[in-house]
This record gives structure tokens, sequence and C-alpha cells, in this order.
């Protein structure tokens, strides 16, 4: 009887022999070959019209020669690959920027998409722990689909139902790793669906030097520096309070700058004023002349903050039931109050009552200061929780190199290093890092990483002989 196990029906099996494995097998239903010879065909169709309506150009550079070959033999075929690529190569070669936009960043994910993420998809999203078993079935979030750009890949993937975006923002590094790139970013595209972006090369690896002087009169959103995506970056100064925090040495200088270089114009006319706070009496000094009013001492720059407080107060006066948005004018010019290094006049301010001046004089700033054009421009070393209560009055922040992971949603918001800001893993290497950041823009919680313009000494000090040249004539 035993004989016939495992497996067999054994309802009503005596036995004597105690440990003895009984084992049912389970009912097979046996599919006709037909039926999966449909499926597999219709799959194989399906596959294959999503592969040409998907990638047209990669499909036909490999369909087209193999039909010219298998139809008319090999020789017509070398003249059919032929008298495209005599066309294709010097397109390349001399106008590599359209051929990449028409052609070549198609070829490319397509190529990725084949080696790199089809290749690796089931096994990354099983180890990393993003696909499920449930009922004796797999379910792996769907790859939609894949685009490239000049230096990143960009992954279109569908989640799981019942997965939240944060189930994706905490595998960055898996997901960063399995695919072969440094990092990974995560931002939503619409419900249920994701884009991962995977930089294929770090296109801020090289400084970037100090940009030609505006030639418009502008009070912003200033040009400062580059996107990762290769575009401007624009930094709205006006109608807004920036602060750039990262650890010593991050590149706050070039950030501080590069906005007043990009100002210069506006302050050679009138319309903005640069008022300078240096309590380190390092970063601004060196370009003393620029500024319509400086100070270094912390007593000084009390002072200094009072009568920024004070004229404040009377333009809203002046404003109030007149006008609810500021215009820069000569007679009413924004005003860009800088401070490198706030928390020297708050935080580690010893003297209480001066601290107390400066905060509230700070407070008073950037809480009433915006809609009648006075802005602060401010530096920060140290994120944590004893200058917390400055850090909260800024709309705009940026986190350049810091110190430890936690500090970059102190700076940056929640979750935002969850979605991608690693401003904890910039390099502090100055040439490859300083300067580099990652900002949140308005319109979006996606971070993005960005790099200041480096404006170096012999800048400001050129910046300063024109100023005063400007000046005098
Ligand atoms: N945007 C940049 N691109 C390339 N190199 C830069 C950039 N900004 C700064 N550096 C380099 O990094 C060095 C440190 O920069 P910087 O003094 O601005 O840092 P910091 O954040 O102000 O430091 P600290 O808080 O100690 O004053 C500079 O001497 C310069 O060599």
């Amino acid at each position: 009887m035993f004989k016939k196990l495992p497996g067999d029906q054994v309802t009503g099996l005596v036995t004597t022999t105690p440990d003895t494995a009984v084992v049912f097998r389970p009912a097979v239903v046996r599919t006709p070959a037909i039926i999966t010879i449909v499926i597999f065909v219709w799959r194989v169709l399906a596959g294959l019209v999503r592969m040409v309506w998907r990638h047209p150009i990669a499909t036909a550079v490999l369909a087209i020669p193999a039909a010219v070959t298998w139809l008319y033999g090999w020789r017509v075929a070398l003249l059919v690959v032929w008298l495209p690529v005599s066309v294709l190569l010097p397109w390349a070669l001399f106008d590599r920027a359209t051929f990449n936009a028409w052609i070549g960043w198609r070829l490319l994910a397509f190529w990725r998409l084949a080696w790199m993420y089809r290749r690796h998809w089931h096994a990354v999203m099983t180890i990393s722990g993003l696909a499920r078993h449930a009922g004796g079935r797999d379910y792996v979030p769907h790859l939609v689909a894949v685009r490239c750009t000049s230096w990143a890949d960009l992954v279109t993937v569908n989640m799981l139902t019942g997965q939240a975006v944060k189930d994706w923002a905490d595998r960055i590094e898996h997901l960063a790793h399995g695919f072969g790139a440094t990092s990974c970013r995560v931002s939503v595209t619409r419900a249920g669906r994701l884009l991962l972006t995977f930089p294929r090369r770090d296109p801020l690896a090289v400084p970037l030097p100090a940009l030609p002087l505006p030639e418009a009169v502008s009070v912003g959103p200033v040009e400062i520096g580059i996107r990762e995506d290769g575009r401007p970056w624009r930094l709205k100064v006006h109608g807004t309070h920036v602060l750039a925090a990262g650890a010593t040495g991050a590149g706050k200088g070039s950030i501080l700058w590069s906005v007043i270089r990009a100002l210069i114009p506006a302050v050679w006319t009138g319309v903005a004023e640069l008022w300078g706070l240096d309590p380190k009496l390092m970063e601004l000094s060196f370009g003393r002349p620029l500024f319509t009013r400086y100070a270094a001492s912390p007593a000084d720059c009390a002072d200094l903050l009072d009568e920024a407080v004070e004229r404040m107060q009377k333009r809203a006066e002046k404003f109030a039931g007149v006008q609810r948005d500021h215009v820069p004018t000569v007679e009413d010019p924004f005003v860009l109050v800088i401070v490198d290094e706030v928390a020297f006049l708050t935080a580690y301010q010893s003297d209480r009552a001066l601290k107390q001046r400066i905060s509230a004089a700070l407070a008073t700033l950037t809480t009433q200061g915006r809609a009648v054009g006075f802005g602060v421009l401010a530096a920060l070393q140290d994120p944590r929780k004893d200058v917390l209560t400055i850090r909260n009055l800024f709309p705009d922040k940026i986190a350049l190199r810091l110190d430890e992971s936690e500090q970059v949603d102190m700076v940056l918001g929640d979750g935002a290093r969850d979605r991608g800001a690693l401003a904890d893993h910039i390099s502090s290497v100055p040439q490859e890092g300083a300067g580099v950041a990652y900002v949140r823009l308005e319109a979006s919680p996606d971070p993005i990483r960005v790099r200041a313009a480096y404006v170096s000494d012999a800048d400001i000090r050129d910046m300063v002989a024109l100023f005063q040249m400007e000046e005098a004539a």
C-alpha cells in the first residue's frame, strides 16, 4: 500500500508504525497544450508591440538590418545600414546635443532598460523587500519605462497596490546599489506611480566659476549656479528669507557671494541695498564697499538690525492701505540683510541682552519684512536644536554639506533625506563638494541638487573695483 505514496488518496489508512510520513499530492489539472501555446504566443506578440511602441528607434536599428539581410542578403543590408550611418555619424559628431535629444538618449534608454533594469529588476525588488509573496504568488512592482538624460536614468515604476512612497524612500540605498548607481531619488508622478532617478554621472563634480555680472537690473530670482539637470539655479531672494546651512568649508560663502554678485546691477542703480553682518570678520569684509551698511561686532550688528527693523516698520506704515506688494524703486529699495554665521549672534552670543535684541530684530524682520521689501539671507554652520528658533523663521532653506544625516531633515523639512537629499554624503573635498547643496523648490516637495558658482577673492576684488568706478562716474 505504501508503494503508492506519496500523494495518492489514503483515506482510511491504518498503520501501526509510528512516525510514518503521510504525504498528500494535490490534484493536478492538466492544461491543454494549445491553451499554453496561445497564451505564450499572445505574450510574445504583446511584448513585441509594446517594445516597438516604446522604443521605435532601437527596434528599427535592430530589426531593419536583420530583415534586409534575411530577404536580400548581407551586401544589401550593409548598404542599407551604411546610408543612415553616413548621415547619423556626422550629425552625432558635429551636433551632439540635437542628436542625443532625438536619437542618442532613446537608444541608451533601450540599452539601459534591457541590460540593467529588466535584467536585475526581479532580484533587486525581492532582495530589497519591495516585492511580496502572498497566497503562493509573487507580486513585483511594475517597471513601466526608462528614459535617459545626459546625467541620469529616469525609471518610472508602478508601486504595488497598498505600498507607500516611504516604502521606496526607505530603500533608496538598496535600489541605488542594486542598479549600479551611486544614489537614487524618489518622486511621485501620480497616485501609485513613482519616478526613480539614478544618476549615471555627477554633472556638478567640477566647480563652476563665478557667473558673469548680469546685464539686466533685477532683484530676482537671481541666477547663482547650476542645477543637476543642467538648468540655471535661480534663487528667490526678494519676497522671502533664505537660510543656507552647511558644515565648515561647505561653501556657504559661495552662496552669499553669488547672490551679492547677481544683485550688483540693482545696487548700482539704487533699487537694492546690501546690508552685511559679518560677526566672523572673514567673509563679507572682503567686499565691504559693496555694502550700504556693514557691521561686525555683535553690538554693531544689533544696532544695524534695529535700524533695519525701524526702516521696515516705517515703510510698512507708508504702504498700509496703499499697496500690498513691494516693487523695488530708488525711493523704496529692496534691502537684503546678509548675515554670515547667524548663530554667532544668537545661539553662541554670551551677552544675554544683546542676544535677545538680535533675536527679536531678526524675528521681526523675517516675519514682517517680506511684503515690504526687506529680505534676510543668513548662513549657518550648525542647524541643531539650539538654533532651532532661528531656523524656523526662514521659508527657504539650502542644505550644503552637513555632518550628520539627521541634520538634513532639520534644514529641508521632514522626509527630505528619505527622498534623496543626501547632504551628509556631499564630498568634503572642496573641488568636488564645496558649494554643492540640496534645495526644495516651492512647487515641489522633491529636493533638487545644485551647485553654487564659486566667486573667488579675485572676482570680489574686481567687483569692488568696478563698483567703485561706477560710483565715481
Ligand atoms: N562653489 C564652490 N565651488 C568650488 N569650490 C568652492 C566653492 N565654494 C567654496 N569653495 C572652496 O571651499 C573652500 C571653503 O569655502 P567657504 O569658506 O565658502 O566655506 P564656508 O562654508 O563659508 O566655511 P566656514 O563656515 O568655515 O566659513 C573655499 O576656500 C574654496 O576653495
